[in-house]
């Protein structure tokens, strides 16, 4: 199994009679962004939200630097280091951009560490302004538009230091020129050794991002490859437009 950071090995989860992951078996190396891909309800969110324990698997193994981590609670394996964000980020009514970012630094947003003095850094700063969130700093963070509480919760899980860091969606809604600027930050991340999970439709910020493409469908991995193999791939293509296709002929 290529990837020694995250480990699945026939990962499988059903909601009821329904099989949305099937033996799911994938790897994933420091320091490498892998793009999780699929055609709606093809159990990408499903996989994101068993890796990070927000939902039980029903069988297989998952683990995170050798250690097992399936079905261990998610708080336990923030604290291993793998941290994501959702499609649809809430935010707290009572706290600032600013002091949300900040809390991001302890790894989770607990109590205790909402509680302890808050240090202003420099990376605070360069998220904020990364970002393009520093106009907004010092408001509610719920009072955010969509698109930049999805911005604030990219860059506080790459405030909290993750190994993995897995995103659901992190352009969604976010304005073309942004989702270049991502790329950029995110690249940054992995060069100093964070390994990126992320599940994404837009395929440009895919080409840019990852080195590599996991694609799922039905509940199952039909891809494994560099994006540019994509469109080669006659299951994928298959899979997205739900007929056999000429191959070449389609631009994923
Ligand atoms: N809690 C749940 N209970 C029942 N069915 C669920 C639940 N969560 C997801 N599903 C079903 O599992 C399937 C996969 O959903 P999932 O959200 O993982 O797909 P996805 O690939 O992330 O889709 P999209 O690209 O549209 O976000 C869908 O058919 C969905 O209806």
């Amino acid at each position: 199994m290529a990837g020694n950071l995250l480990e699945l090995k026939d990962v499988s989860k059903a909601f009821g009679a329904h099989k949305v992951l099937d033996r799911i078996s994938f790897g994933l190396s420091a320091g490498e962004i892998v793009g999780l891909l699929g055609p709606n309800g093809s159990g990408k969110s499903t996989a994101l939200n068993v890796i990070s324990g927000f939902l039980p698997s029903d069988g297989g193994e998952i683990r995170l630097e050798g250690d097992n981590i399936t079905n261990v609670s998610a708080q336990r394996i923030t604290g291993h280091g793998l941290v994501r964000t959702f499609q649809l980020p809430s935010m707290p009514h009572r706290m600032t951009v600013r002091e949300v970012l900040q809390a991001g630094a302890s790894g989770n947003a607990s109590l205790a560490s909402m509680l302890k003095p808050f240090r202003f850094d420099d990376e605070l700063d360069e998220l904020l302004e990364s970002f393009r969130l520093t106009h907004v700093a010092d408001l509610p963070a719920s009072a955010l538009s969509g698109g930049q509480k999805k911005l604030l919760s990219v860059a506080t899980a790459l405030r909290s230091k993750p190994k993995l860091l897995c995103l659901d969606e992190p352009t969604a809604g976010v304005h073309p020129n942004l989702r270049a600027d991502m790329v950029t930050i995110l690249k940054r991340y992995r060069d100093k050794g964070v390994a990126i999970l992320v599940v994404e439709h837009d395929m440009l910020f895919i080409r840019e991002l990852c080195s590599r493409c996991v694609v799922l469908d039905r509940g199952e991995i039909i891809a494994d490859c560099a994006p540019r193999e994509l469109e080669d791939n006659a299951r994928v293509v298959e899979a997205y437009l739900g007929k056999a296709v000429e191959k070449g002929k389609v631009a994923l």
